[in-house]
């Protein structure tokens, strides 16, 4: 178990995050979340042991780690910190990259263990390529599968897909996040795509204004994000008073509504001009506006600028939203 327990810290004297705390199991797989800033690489180097904390603690299965002031070299052995620059050797192949950790006293090992890290990122035909030859996505998944092979107990991930195109995010992704799941290794991914998420996460951690805003299960974050900030991580959103779109609701509360929740009307809900159609592939994102605000909500066709419609709201998002407790 992973325990991070009130942990606050500060670069100088403006505080980056603050009492901070929460647990993650053998094997379970948590996404740090927030917007640029809100200190996400930050905790992940706090919990690897590179920055030093004079408030709060870090353990896992109940030992300390120690931050720099305790390591000649920083970090620690059953962890592994996969940062934004990926610590590779350029001058030497794909394969010895991934190998250079591997005991040389079991050759069939070491040989059976790169292969299968080069399949897991896809990779095979570049084992004997130099890394400097490489684009910076190859390099990034090199990265992946090198501290992969020291078969860390716990993996922090720092934007692990920033530089990988969608070609090969996705199956990159669904293979590494299966690999992790199948060897048990305790992984926390700080990101801010809810694809690298919403599939493979048990759990999500929602970092706002130092804070810790959220933190739950997935699925039921997503389903019920409580505020706007914590549901635009997961696409557009609005903020909508309820007795807006449902005339008869005795209440002036205002819920999330994602912008597929939405279903166009020609008769009866929330008025709105619209102001622009976005093409989305199979669907259009259409920029409204409902007094005085924008408004964002999914349309099957694109429509004309300055026409007018109503939106409405199924019954069972409302209450669905009325109903959810506070995930925090
Ligand atoms: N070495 C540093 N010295 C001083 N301030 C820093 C340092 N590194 C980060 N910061 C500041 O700490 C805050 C948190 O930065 P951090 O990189 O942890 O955020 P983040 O959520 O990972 O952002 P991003 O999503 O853009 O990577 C920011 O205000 C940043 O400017």
């Amino acid at each position: 178990m992973l325990h991070v327990n009130r942990v606050s810290f500060a670069y100088d004297e403006k505080p980056v995050l603050e009492d901070i705390r929460f647990q993650v199991g053998k094997g379970e797989h948590v996404a740090i979340m927030g917007e640029s800033g809100c200190g996400k690489s930050t905790l992940l180097k706090i919990i690897y042991g590179l920055l030093h904390v004079n408030v709060g603690e870090i353990s896992w299965n109940s030992s300390p780690v120690k931050g720099p002031l305790y390591h000649l070299v920083p970090g620690e052995p059953f962890m592994k910190y996969l940062s934004q620059d990926f610590d590779l050797m350029p001058y030497t192949t794909v394969e010895e990259n991934i190998s250079e950790f591997l005991s040389v006293f079991y050759p069939e090992e070491l040989q059976q263990r790169t292969q299968e890290l080069l399949g897991m990122i896809e990779m095979r035909e570049f084992a004997k390529t130099k890394v400097k030859h490489l684009s910076v996505g190859q390099q990034q998944r090199v990265a992946l599968a090198r501290v992969l092979a020291q078969k860390p107990e716990v993996l922090l991930l720092d934007e692990p897909f920033s530089h990988i195109d969608n070609f090969q995010k996705n199956s990159l992704r669904r293979n590494l996040f299966h690999y992790l799941k199948a060897e048990q290794i305790t992984c926390l991914t700080a990101t801010h795509d809810y694809n690298d998420v919403l599939p493979f996460a048990e759990r999500i951690i929602v970092l706002k204004d130092h804070k810790i805003l959220a933190k739950a299960p997935t699925l039921e974050l997503y389903e019920n994000p409580g505020d706007l900030y914590t549901a635009s991580l997961f696409g557009e959103a609005n903020l909508i008073p309820i007795n807006v779109v449902k005339s008869y609701a005795d209440t002036t509360r205002r819920i999330i509504v994602y912008a597929h929740e939405f279903k166009v009307s020609q008769n009866s809900g929330l008025p709105v001009e619209v102001q622009h159609s976005y093409p989305m592939g199979n669907y259009y994102l259409i920029k409204g506006v409902s007094d005085e605000k924008a408004i964002y909500f999914n349309s099957a066709t694109a429509l004309e600028a300055g026409s007018r419609l109503f939106l409405n709201i199924a019954l069972e998002t409302i209450n669905k939203r009325l109903n959810a407790k506070q995930l925090s």
